[in-house]
C-alpha cells in the first residue's frame, strides 16, 4: 500500500533538482562511503552537488571531506559548509559542540533537524542532493521519505548471509512510500590481492545478482575493499578518489 504525505517545504534560496536517497538495510558497509563516492564523482563531471548527513547518531560525511569547523547560520537560516572539491555539506557534526559530542536527542527531535536540514538550510542551486541515511528502516528513513521529494534511492550492501532479507526490506520499504529504487550498490565485494592481483571474497560469494534479478533491479555497482580508500577518507581527502567501479551508478542518475 502506498502511503502519502505532506511534503516539507523547500528553503526559499534553495533550488534542488534531482534529491537522491542512499540507504541500507544495517549499519556496517560503507553506506557514507558509497554516498561520498558517487557524490564525487557527479562533482568531477561538473554538477553542483549536496551531501545532507542525515545519518544524525553516527555522520560521518564531514571528516571524509576534511571539514571539522561549524556550519555557520542567522538564526533562521544556515549555510552549509562547502569542501574544498565544491561538494555542500550538511551534517549535525558541524552543529554540535565538538566532533566527539554525542547526538543524545529522541525521535522527534531527530525528525525535526532532518527537516530543518531541507528546509532551513541554504542549499542554492544543487543538481544532485544525497541523502545519506542511517542503517536500517527507522524513524529517519520515514521522516526523508515523508517530508523530502526523494526521486530515487540507491540500496548499498554487503556480501553476506543476511543480504536478501535485508535488501527486501528497503526495498519494501521504499515500495511504501512510492519512492523508486535506482538500484544496488554492492560494496566490500571483494579484496584485491596487491600482488596477484587474485579477488578474495572476504564477505563470503555475492548473491548480489539473484537478488537484483529477483527484485528487477539494476546492481550499479561491486566495490572492492580498498585500503587507498580508507586512507583517502581518514585523510579528509576523499574527493580526490577516482572510483571506477559506481560508473553505472553515475549513469543511472545522469538519466533521472
Ligand atoms: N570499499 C571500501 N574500501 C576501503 N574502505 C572503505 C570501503 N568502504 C568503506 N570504507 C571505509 O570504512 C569506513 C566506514 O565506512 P562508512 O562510514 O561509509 O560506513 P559504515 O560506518 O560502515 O556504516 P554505514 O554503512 O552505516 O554508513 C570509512 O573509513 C570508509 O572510508
Amino acid at each position: 500500500m502506498a502511503i502519502k504525505f505532506q511534503k516539507e517545504p523547500m528553503n526559499a534560496h534553495s533550488s534542488i533538482k534531482h534529491v537522491i536517497g542512499v540507504v541500507s538495510g544495517k549499519g556496517g558497509v560503507g553506506k557514507s562511503f558509497v554516498t561520498a563516492s558517487m557524490a564525487a564523482a557527479m562533482r568531477k563531471k561538473g554538477y553542483e552537488v549536496g551531501i545532507m548527513d542525515a545519518d544524525i547518531t553516527g555522520p560521518s560525511i564531514p571528516k571524509m571531506y576534511g571539514i571539522h569547523g561549524k556550519a555557520v547560520g542567522d538564526g533562521k537560516e544556515i549555510l552549509p559548509a562547502v569542501a574544498e572539491d565544491g561538494t555542500r555539506i550538511m551534517s549535525v557534526n558541524l552543529l554540535v559542540d565538538t566532533e566527539e559530542t554525542p547526538v543524545v536527542w529522541r525521535g522527534p527531535v531527530v525528525a525535526g533537524v532532518v527537516k530543518q536540514f531541507w528546509s532551513d538550510v541554504v542549499w542554492g542551486d544543487i543538481d544532485y542532493l544525497f541523502v545519506d541515511m542511517p542503517p536500517g528502516t527507522g524513524d529517519v528513513p520515514l521522516t526523508v521519505f515523508q517530508s523530502l521529494p526523494v526521486e530515487g534511492i540507491i540500496i548499498v550492501t554487503s556480501p553476506q548471509e543476511l543480504v536478501q532479507m535485508i535488501v527486501k526490506k528497503a526495498y519494501n520499504m521504499a515500495g511504501m512510500m512510492n519512492v523508486p529504487v535506482l538500484g544496488i550498490v554492492e560494496n566490500y565485494s571483494y579484496l584485491k590481492c596487491p600482488d596477484c592481483g587474485k579477488e578474495i571474497s572476504l564477505f563470503g560469494e555475492s548473491h548480489i545478482d539473484e537478488i537484483a534479478a529477483d527484485l528487477d533491479l539494476s546492481v550499479l555497482g561491486k566495490l572492492p575493499l580498498d585500503p587507498a580508500y580508507a586512507k583517502a577518507a581518514d585523510a579528509g581527502q576523499f574527493y580526490t578518489m577516482d572510483n571506477p567501479y559506481i560508473a553505472k551508478a553515475i549513469e543511472a542518475l545522469e538519466q533521472i
